[in-house]
């Protein structure tokens, strides 16, 4: 086991009939961002606020470093709550202040890190404004600043980068990949899977309560079936779609995304793709991690609250 790791080992969770975490287990090893997705409801949350404390397991644990997270050892967590927990009247600079202080820092050392964090997330000309009077995005960037002003060693960040424009994304991408490059293990759960397949060492899937695929983008992506990529500008719509042992993954008009079971010969979709006419491209392709995503969590949309309902 590294050293410095954010552990969940066999977690479970109840809440009356509902089964919120069957046993769930992963690691976050230090200095790796961890992508932590599943469908609405699949439990990340749930996961999360455990790690910090703010609800009890009915079993199993979470460990830092190899030992319980304990109450001391949870000061040392970054966390960005989902239903965000900022002062809203109480002034940006103030109250990140406040919060490291609450996290034991000294008065002079809260202030430097206070001013060090709204500096490095664009916040200098807010710093004096009331929350509340910030917009969505820049609560954001407070909220993630509050997660970081107490130097953590580890971060756990509920879906921090929904609302954010495409500017403030890449701000917080690269203050997330500059704390992993510390050493501290990161966590975060999000919908953007584009984004997550991006910026993560590692992936982990929950569905329903249980962790169904964890690794790396590649890893998880190792054994799904072959897919080819063809670019045929003069086929007609439908040219691939009576072609022995192939699925059409997808057919834009400018490409096409073919899935080869095992025993199809590539050589006969080309010759097909060139008896249309020129073909500009045709290469293997990986699949996403949307797609993944998709083939895993196979019923779409929300788990158990949709289906309970
Ligand atoms: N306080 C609660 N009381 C009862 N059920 C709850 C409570 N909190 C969560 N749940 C249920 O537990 C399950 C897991 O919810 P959780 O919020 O952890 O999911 P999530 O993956 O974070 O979802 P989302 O992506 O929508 O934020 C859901 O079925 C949810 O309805």
């Amino acid at each position: 086991m590294p050293d410095r790791a954010l552990e969940f080992d066999r977690v479970s969770k109840r809440y009356g009939d509902i089964v919120a975490l069957d046993a769930v287990s992963f690691e976050v090893r230090p200095g790796e961002l961890y992508g932590f997705v599943g469908s609405n409801g699949a439990g990340k949350t749930t996961a999360m606020r455990i790690a910090l404390g703010v609800l009890a397991a009915d079993g199993g644990e979470v460990r830092y470093a190899g030992s319980p997270v304990t109450h001391a050892t949870r000061t040392r967590i970054g966390y960005m709550p989902e239903e965000r927990g900022l002062y809203p009247k109480m002034k940006v600079l103030d109250q990140l202040v406040y919060l490291a202080e609450l996290h034991g820092l000294a008065p002079n050392e809260a202030h430097r890190n206070a001013e060090y964090w709204i500096g490095k997330l664009g916040l200098t000309e807010r710093r004096r404004d009331e929350v509340l009077k910030l917009s969505l995005g820049n609560q954001q960037r407070v909220q993630l600043a509050a997660a970081l002003v107490h130097d953590p060693a580890v971060l756990v960040l509920d879906e921090p980068f929904s609302g954010l424009d495409p500017l403030a994304v890449d701000v917080m991408s690269q203050v997330l990949r500059d704390k992993a490059s510390t050493g501290v293990p990161v966590v975060f759960s999000s919908h953007q899977l584009d984004l997550v397949e991006r910026l993560c060492d590692r992936v982990g899937i929950i569905r329903s309560g249980r962790m169904v695929a964890s690794g790396s983008v590649t890893e998880l992506t190792a054994d799904a079936a072959t897919q080819l990529s063809v670019r045929a500008p003069r086929a007609q719509p439908g040219w691939a779609a009576t072609l022995p042992w192939v699925r059409v993954v997808s057919d834009s008009g400018s490409e096409t995304v073919l899935e080869l079971e095992s025993g199809a010969d590539d050589q006969a979709v080309l010759a097909a793709a060139l008896a249309t006419g020129p073909v500009t491209e045709f290469s293997r392709r990986r699949p996403t991690l949307t797609e993944l995503f998709r083939n895993v969590v196979s019923d779409n949309g929300a788990e158990r609250e949709g289906a309970g309902a």
